[in-house]
């Protein structure tokens, strides 16, 4: 069954979850591509590990499943010191916040994804806290009201987001630096998959590998999903441990990945916005009514791929359907244009 909801990446059940802790990789030299990201973070360490501090904090943005997370651990595993995982939307009350960071050991790394999903309060009190470590609690109400200074260890925030446009400019300049993660080319994309093969015991052929690469939309999670569907294909219909094109390919059709990796809810958003809205433009909440979802799922999930692909436009209007749409579509463009030249 193909799950059309994906929100925060996947739903994954705990065995899934466990595969997808040991896929990951735990230093910057096994971490695949990004070659920008990962000589900046390279950087940054190596300079904080000769002075023997803490890292400066670090803010890793874009869509889910390129490796954010995975970085966040990079950064403690590198530099030697412990993790704390948090998260935008558990800290809904300064209060919150006050106990996370007022129990940090020193040099601690304190990663918090979806850092802009955090309450309005809290950020106001993270900004001292990453500034100057240091937070003031307020004690009372009304007039009565103290606030009492509160000294903290230091510590490397390492905060993660798919929606960097949604984070205040106050917070966003206290980090000392942005990693801006993009989606894979397939050769990268090869890359993690015969690795995760490896991990997994798969044995891939390259037609294989460069299929299932094919169709992973430049993510390393879907990579490793796809990868992991074929191997249960694999093991049930075909040659047990090696995996065929022909697995590959009945493998992903039967999870509904087309021919370039498009899933249900990538060609549901297509669909609606060609044949319902006639190409748009159309407003973002009105398209992901049309196909049952969330607007933000449609935008931080579904939107960034079908941009990068050169399927969908944002413009001021709303979403407009590209003519790469309509030819993946097979369906006539309204300016009457024939867009099948390659069929
Ligand atoms: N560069 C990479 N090399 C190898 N594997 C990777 C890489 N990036 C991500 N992965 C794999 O993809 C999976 C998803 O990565 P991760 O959880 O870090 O994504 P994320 O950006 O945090 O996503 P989300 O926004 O949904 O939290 C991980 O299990 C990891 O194994
Ligand atoms: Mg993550």
């Amino acid at each position: 069954m193909a799950d059309t909801s994906r929100e925060a990446g996947e739903a994954l059940d705990e065995t899934e979850l466990a595969i997808e802790g040991a896929l990951r990789p735990s230093s910057l030299d096994e971490f695949v591509g990004q070659p920008k990201v990962r000589g900046q973070l390279q950087l940054l360490l190596q300079a904080a590990h000769m002075q023997e501090r803490p890292a400066d904090h670090i803010l890793l943005a874009g869509p889910p499943g390129l490796g954010k997370t995975t970085l966040a651990m990079i950064v403690a595993h590198e530099s030697g010191r412990p993790l704390r995982l948090s998260s935008g939307p558990a800290i809904q009350h300064a209060g919150d916040l006050a106990a996370l960071l007022s129990s940090l050991t020193p040099g601690e790394v304190l990663f918090i994804d979806e850092i802009h999903r955090m309450a309005r309060s809290a950020e106001e009190m993270l900004y001292l806290a990453m500034e100057d470590f240091r937070i003031d609690i307020m004690v009372g109400k009304g007039a009565g009201a103290t606030s009492i200074p509160l000294e903290l260890a230091p510590f490397t925030l390492v905060g993660a987001t798919t929606r960097s446009g949604l984070l205040p400019n106050p917070l966003r300049d206290r980090f000392g630096f942005t990693g801006h993660l993009e989606f894979y080319d397939d050769d990268d994309l090869e890359r993690v998959i015969a690795r995760s093969a490896n991990v997994l015991g798969v044995r891939l052929p390259d037609d294989s590998l460069s299929e299932i690469a094919r169709r992973s939309r430049g993510t390393p999670r879907i990579a490793n999903r796809l990868l992991r569907r074929v191997r249960d294909y694999a093991l049930v219909h075909g040659g047990g441990a090696a995996a065929s094109i022909a697995d590959v390919k009945a493998a992903l059709e039967l999870y509904d990945v087309d021919a370039i990796g498009l899933d249900r809810l990538d060609r549901a958003v297509l669909d609606a916005l060609v044949r319902r809205f006639r190409g748009g433009p159309v407003g973002l909440s009105t398209l992901a009514v049309a196909v049952g979802e969330e607007a933000e799922t449609v935008e931080s999930v579904v939107e960034p791929y079908l941009v990068r692909i050169g399927f969908l436009g944002r413009t001021p209007r709303g979403r407009i359907a590209m003519p790469e749409a309509y030819r993946h579509l097979g369906i006539v463009h309204p300016d009457g244009v024939a867009l099948f030249d390659d069929l």
